[in-house]
């Protein structure tokens, strides 16, 4: 049924035809731009276009930035102290700038207010240091400070650097080489990842005290230096100019674990370690730290308040990924480890999971909850079956509440504060029920669906005789009730807070146009919310119908992971389409005889196979049920309920219960025949192992099927042998379906 609206919907909806429906909603200006673009798409390519731009001349800054820094020392080491004066003359000349001027206001530029982005996560609080330098010293909490001798914690300020002040080179990050070409100052402050490399690093920091080039000693240690030829040696082949050596670090050969050898005897040296990635950076970004016992300071542990803030910043935007290391849970849990209580949700939310059990967080409630909280915008993206559902329900009654006790609670009608879009009516119940059990100890606050198969009158007396702050509804109904003017949409007008669930399958073409319809009557000033377990790269990109420009993508899958759970084997049968009858009863007992307390979903690809399918297996005496779209709503819910509730029970089905069905304990998943794509085979087989458990998935495909398998060759499927059948089973089989069929 799905999949017949969904090539009838899809085929009717042209790029002209999206450009006009785009430029009537935006209002204003000329309908489309070049290349069909609307006003929005316009402006966003600009936008876009602008700010790469301003990147590349920043990154192009910061380069020159280097290079001049770099040109000025080598001047001031190797010759006389003057030359890098010279040179910048001599260069003056050719530019508007002198080289020291560019690095003043290049210097000006990134220690102004809002440059914080540049700056490097392990940075550390500016202080004078306490030499009686007058050095800038800033502390590093963490690996950047690692290669310097602890009794050289100064390190350089680049308004102090341009203003001429001397300071120790040892301490100096000048050169972070990273791939962004970022100048480090002042031990990776500007540094943009941890994988660059400052060749100001390998300098030795007691030896560098006396031959810094900028200390005032430097001049009477210039000599020095050159007449020792292993610190010579040493800032050659490791310091400024060291390149060679990365190089070969880096290819680990045998003359470099001699040369390693060597650096491990010179003083200062010990415990060298390559950290970076030469294959992100280049073979020149390789890291070499030294191990060094810190005095750490309080300072340096409760650094002062606008680092702080810094660091809070950049802790927001620390990758799920990051959150997840941190937590204390096994890596292939699904929970976080942290608790609803520690979260700010609602005392009597609270009350309410814990009379559920329910005390931990899982990952993505726990990676989007703050966020949703927040206000922000946010598409978010986790496995099946990881909680989901509560990870929107929270917010969304975090959000009526909110709404109820600020000032704007007279309103003329009963105002919805959270709309909540999914694809079934099933899933739609199933949402409602977990709402209503999250609403359990909250007075005056109810949750209602609006879902088709159900009588329109009824639903609207229920809207207006109960509560309902939190409407859960699927698409085609809700427009329904718009289009009726049964005054929904004047309910709607108050909405803070608008959910999609299952957004891809909501946001393609099938149902986009009456989602599209739905936004058209809900405020612009509101929070919206996707969540899905597969979100294409086309649904990314038209996520924006529905989201803010600056909203979140929360991804606790992960980039290149893979999107089922490893506890769940799958695997696949490719086998004669007409076999597919016999197999499915034969695989079906197989199972059973192994898993006492089965409980097994076989998914058909069309309402009418699903209902053969159902009888063929009910004729040969299996305890089985069906859902699908051809059958009146009060059997899908009554089957629905049962099938929570039971175990050695099958249920057979059409992608009606595909998306967001919480089966618990479901021990098998057969597919019989392709799905429609291989995000809807993730959600079918997402309906086992769910909560962290284990199951089974099996793909039954006839050969002409296998080029589907492609687009699963990331995931870990089995190809399986077809099993040998009996013959007293092909002969029932074939009278059962000659029976059914009659
Ligand atoms: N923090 C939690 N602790 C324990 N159980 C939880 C928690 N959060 C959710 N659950 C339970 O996990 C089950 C699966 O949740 P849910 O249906 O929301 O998953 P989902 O991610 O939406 O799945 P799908 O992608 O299939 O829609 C439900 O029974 C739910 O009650």
């Amino acid at each position: 049924m799905y999949s017949l609206i969904l090539r009838e919907r899809s085929g009717s909806l042209t790029g002209s035809l999206w450009s006009r429906i785009f430029s009537r909603n935006m209002g204003g200006g000329p309908r489309t731009f070049p290349g069909g673009l609307n006003k929005w798409q316009w402006k966003r390519m600009h936008e876009k276009k602008a700010r790469e731009k301003e990147n590349k001349l920043l990154d192009q800054e910061k380069q020159l930035y280097e290079a001049r820094i770099r040109t000025e020392i080598r001047a001031k080491m190797w010759g006389n102290p003057d030359s890098g004066e010279k040179t910048a003359k001599s260069k003056q000349s050719h530019g508007p700038m002198s080289p020291k001027e560019h690095i003043k206001t290049l210097a000006d530029r990134f220690m102004k207010a809002g440059a914080e982005d540049l700056w490097n996560e392990n940075d550390g609080p500016v202080k004078e240091s306490d030499d009686g330098s007058g050095l800038t010293r800033r502390d590093n909490g963490r690996s950047c400070s690692n290669s310097i001798d602890s009794s050289s914690n100064s390190s350089i300020d680049v308004r102090k650097l341009v203003s001429g002040t001397c300071y120790s080179m040892g301490n100096s990050r000048v050169f972070d080489r990273s791939r962004r070409g970022f100048s480090s100052m002042s031990r990776g402050r500007f540094k943009r990842n941890e994988s660059s490399c400052d060749e100001g690093d390998d300098f030795d920091a007691k030896k560098l005290d006396t031959v810094s080039p900028f200390s005032p000693k430097f001049a009477g240690t210039k000599e020095k230096v050159k007449s020792s030829k292993s610190v010579v040696g040493v800032i050659r082949n490791k310091g400024l100019f060291g390149r060679r050596k990365f190089r070969k670090n880096d290819s680990s050969t045998e003359e470099d674990s001699e040369e390693e050898g060597e650096e491990g005897k010179m003083n200062g040296w010990l415990d060298l370690r390559k950290t970076g990635s030469s294959a992100a950076l280049g073979n020149h970004d390789i890291k070499l730290t030294k191990r060094v016992n810190r005095n750490v300071t309080d300072e340096e542990l409760y650094p002062p308040l606008d680092i702080n803030t810094v660091r809070e910043d950049l802790s927001k935007r620390k990758s799920v990924d990051n959150v997840i290391e941190e937590n204390r849970e096994p890596h292939d849990s699904i929970y976080s480890g942290k608790r609803f209580d520690e979260s700010s949700i609602s005392p009597l939310t609270l009350k309410a999971l814990s009379a559920s059990g329910i005390v931990k967080m899982t990952r993505v409630q726990d990676a989007t909850l703050s966020e949703c909280l927040d206000g922000k915008d946010a598409l978010v993206k986790a496995k099946t079956g990881t909680g989901k559902s509560m990870a929107f329900l929270l917010p969304a009654i975090e959000t009526v509440l909110k709404a109820m006790n600020s000032g704007n609670g007279i309103h003329k009608v009963a105002p919805i504060f959270a709309l909540i879009l999914c694809p079934t009516r099933e899933l739609a119940s199933q949402i409602a029920a977990e709402g209503k059990a999250l609403l359990k100890y909250h007075d005056g606050i109810g949750v209602q669906t609006l879902i088709g198969g159900t009588r329109f009158k009824l639903d609207q007396q229920r809207l207006e005789s109960e509560p309902c702050q939190i409407l859960i509804a699927t698409p085609g109904r809700l427009l329904d009730h718009i289009e009726n003017k049964s005054g929904l949409t004047s309910r709607l007008m108050a909405l803070k807070l608008f959910i999609v669930d299952e957004a891809d399958l909501l946001l393609d073409l099938g149902f986009r146009r009456d989602v599209e319809k739905i936004i058209d009557c809900l405020p612009r000033q509101r929070q919206s919310l996707l969540f899905s377990a597969t979100i294409p790269k086309e649904v990314r990109r038209v996520s924006q119908l529905v989201l803010k420009r600056d909203h979140s993508y929360i991804d606790t899958i992960g980039l290149g992971c893979v999107e089922t759970h490893d506890k769940v084997k799958q695997s696949c049968i490719v086998a004669p389409h007409e076999s597919h009858f016999h197999l499915v009863p034969h695989l079906l007992k197989e199972h059973i005889n192994n898993t006492p307390d089965y409980k097994i979903i076989v998914f058909c690809s069309t309402g009418m196979v699903t209902s053969l399918m159902y009888t063929l297996l009910r004729e040969m005496k299996l305890i089985v049920r069906e859902i699908h779209a051809r059958k009146p709503q009060l059997h899908r819910t009554r089957v629905s309920d049962e099938f929570k509730e039971s175990k050695r029970l099958i249920l057979v089905t059409s992608d009606v219960s595909a998306r967001g069905m919480n089966y618990p304990d479901v021990t098998l998943v057969i597919q019989v025949g392709i799905p429609s794509d291989r995000e809807q085979y993730i959600h079918r087989l997402g309906r086992t192992g769910r909560e962290g458990k284990g199951g089974e998935g099996l793909l039954l495909i006839a050969p002409w099927e296998r080029y589907f398998l492609d687009e699963l060759k990331d995931l870990p499927l089995e190809p399986i042998p077809v099993p040998d059948l009996d013959s007293r089973v092909k002969l029932q089989v074939c009278l059962n379906l000659l029976l059914s069929s009659a």
